[in-house]
């Protein structure tokens, strides 16, 4: 299996002594990988140091093999992300925000835009301004704009944020139809229930540690649920 993202001893400490510490962690492709904690655990620290966004203390990432601090066009080249809210114009249409990103990528046309709004289930409001879009709606177009250029690695920072059930059902249904097609997912979320759902892969964050990486299904045959396991790891590993 090839490793998508590579992760070694990766540390961001704020000023105030949180952050990230001494993350190690192997992607493969086609994982739907869930990175799962509390608020404050560290999901979104880990993600812009994934991403490139902040430069990490020690440590690196490789994403396809190149190394996001010495490479970064390289390493992002095959990679769609959301991290923290998804941003759009807000004078704009949902088809226009998305043909603004389409510029960054010549083989993205009109048919491919279309394609994007039905996924995400915002056809409907092509042509309505994203500024009178709810968070939810925001949201949807944020995934759209990441899935344009068929990335081969989606990385979502709380991608249920805002959603109500339907939404929450269409992006879970998304995700597992983009995996089927050779998508691999990088998924933070503080929802056990969702992750338990979502990720065939579960990493526990807690206390700016990565605890514990798992199969899904080993976590559910030996522990009968997420939630069981959560509490366990963060009870054996998290406390300090
Ligand atoms: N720029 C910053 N300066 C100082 N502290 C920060 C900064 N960014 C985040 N933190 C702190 O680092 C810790 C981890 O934050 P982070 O946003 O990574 O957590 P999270 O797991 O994504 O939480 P949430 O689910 O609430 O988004 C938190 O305690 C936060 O207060």
């Amino acid at each position: 299996m090839q490793a998508v993202m590579e992760i070694t001893g990766l540390t961001k400490m704020y000023k105030n002594g949180r952050g990230i510490r001494d993350m190690d962690l192997t992607v493969h492709q086609g994982d739907i990988f869930g990175l799962l904690g509390p608020n404050g655990a560290g999901k979104t620290t880990a993600m812009k140091l994934i991403t490139g966004l902040i430069k990490p203390d020690r440590g690196g990432v490789r994403l396809f093999g190149a190394d996001v601090q010495e490479n970064m066009v390289q390493a992002m080249k095959h990679v769609g992300c959301i991290i923290e809210t998804a941003e759009s114009f807000p004078y704009l249409t949902a088809n226009d925000n998305l043909k603004q990103f389409a510029r960054y990528y010549p083989e993205v046309d009109q048919a491919r835009i279309d394609e994007c709004l039905e996924w995400t289930g915002l056809i409907k409001y092509k042509h309505e301004k994203a500024g009178k879009f709810s968070l939810g709606m925001k949201q949807r177009l944020g995934v759209a704009a990441a899935i344009l250029s068929r990335p081969k690695l989606l990385i979502m920072d709380e991608p249920l944020n805002g959603l109500d059930v339907e939404g929450m059902l269409a992006m879970r249904k998304l995700i597992k139809h983009l995996a089927e097609e050779g998508t691999t997912f990088l998924i933070s979320s503080h929802l056990i229930h969702d992750v338990e759902l979502t990720c065939n892969r579960i990493g526990v964050v807690y206390n700016g540690k990565l605890v514990h990486v798992e199969y899904t299904d080993k976590i559910l045959s030996d522990y009968s649920s997420l939630e069981n396991y959560f509490v366990s790891e963060v009870e054996r590993n998290g406390r300090v």
